[in-house]
């Protein structure tokens, strides 16, 4: 009997083991002869904006489809796109079908700060989409890369230099359903050979995209204020140190993983990191570029999610696996996007 449901369930569900299906699952990203087909989910949001014309660059315009449940796509982000919300299984199947996709970006979520004001929410859309993306990648054998953030991390963690193993019992909706990510993307690669990758972002800092709800915005906001009204007042206290990171180094770190050969990976979930600092730090740093600039803060329900977080990430598994290395800090990424800021609204350089 026990042998015939054995039968049932490996019809219904073609599982392979891992060696096997690593080889199945895994395509060449920069085979030339043949790029892969990406679909890319959330693709209207802060990372998404900036990854997708990367990822067209690199692999060509009309092998990354962009999609997200918003109508509306960034000017910057010319090529195919669709609309599609991430808990409809049957439409992304339709999709994937249609383009003939083999990996799958999968960026739509709800950040950390939406998240504590509408926990239902993230608690759906980050979970369930996980989910569809997985058992989709599953049957259609399409490679995953799903980021994490450095939200699974909560108060018990070790908060200076976070090692990449360590407790991960986050405070947040946003962290639970993170560390679900991971631990899913994980038991699919186990289980059915699924190529799951992720990193663990700090807060991404980018000059072009607006950030999307998150604890770690200011570190973008600050930048636009300071440019448009050489003020800002930061919704953390002065000394909350958080791990951050540089739109470039990120779209660098994400493609150095996805492209790292499977025998290179020690981890399915990396920690990452670009550097550390503090509001008053930042705000220091601009002062040295726009002297007028001045900050004050009025903390408000982000400050206990910021102080729940590591104020540092240990990354030397990625700089040892993949050489993972950042290329900015707090200063050169501070002249980097003050002068993009500028150059955008035409002021003078100084
Ligand atoms: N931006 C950051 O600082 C960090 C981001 N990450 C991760 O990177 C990924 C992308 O983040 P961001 O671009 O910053 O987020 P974002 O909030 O800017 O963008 C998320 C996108 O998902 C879309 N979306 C929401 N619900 C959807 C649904 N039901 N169906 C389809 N699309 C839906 C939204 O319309 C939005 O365009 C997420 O997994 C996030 O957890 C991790 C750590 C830091
Ligand atoms: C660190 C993150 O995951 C994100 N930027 C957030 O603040 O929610």
């Amino acid at each position: 009997m026990f042998s015939a449901f054995r039968r049932k369930i490996a019809l219904a569900s073609p599982i392979v083991s891992g060696s096997r299906s690593r080889r199945l699952f895994s395509t060449q990203l920069h085979n030339i002869a043949n790029p892969p087909r990406i679909l890319v989910t959330g693709a209207v949001g802060q990372i998404g904006s900036e990854l997708v014309p990367f990822l067209r660059k690199r692999y060509g315009v009309n092998n990354v489809i962009a999609s997200d449940v918003s109508e509306i796509h960034s000017s910057s982000a010319e090529g195919p796109y669709v609309q599609a919300d991430i808990m409809k299984f049957d439409k992304l199947d339709e999709v994937i079908q249609k383009h003939d996709i083999n990996f799958v970006i999968h960026l739509a979520c709800v950040l950390s700060a939406i998240g504590e004001q509408i926990p239902v929410l993230a608690l759906k859309v980050n979970t369930r989409g996980i989910e569809n993306i997985l058992e989709l990648a599953r049957i259609n054998k399409l490679r995953v890369y799903a980021p994490s953030s450095i939200a699974i991390y909560g108060p018990t963690t070790p908060k200076d230099e976070t090692p990449q193993e360590c407790v991960a019992r986050p405070t947040t909706i946003y962290g639970i359903t993170k560390v679900y990510t991971e631990l899913i993307g994980e038991y699919y690669h186990q289980r059915f050979g699924v190529d799951f990758r992720s990193l663990r972002y700090p807060g991404i800092i980018s000059s072009e995209a607006q950030p999307g709800g998150g604890t770690t915005d200011y570190a973008v906001e600050i930048y636009h204020e300071a440019i448009a009204n050489k003020k800002y007042t930061c919704f953390l206290k002065e000394d909350t140190k958080m791990p951050m990171m540089y739109m470039p180094d990120t779209l660098r770190g994400t493609i150095q993983l996805i492209e790292a050969p499977e025998e290179t990976l020690t981890q399915r979930s990396y920690n990452l990191t670009g550097m550390s600092f503090t509001p008053a730090e930042m705000a220091k740093e601009i002062q040295k570029e726009i002297p007028e600039f001045q900050i004050d803060y009025s903390p408000d329900f982000r400050q206990a999610i910021a102080e729940s977080w590591p104020r540092s990430i240990d990354d030397s598994v990625a700089r040892r696996d993949w050489n993972w290395k950042p290329e900015f800090n707090l200063s050169s990424m501070t002249k980097h996007i003050i002068s993009r800021l500028r150059e955008k609204k035409n002021l003078p350089s100084t």
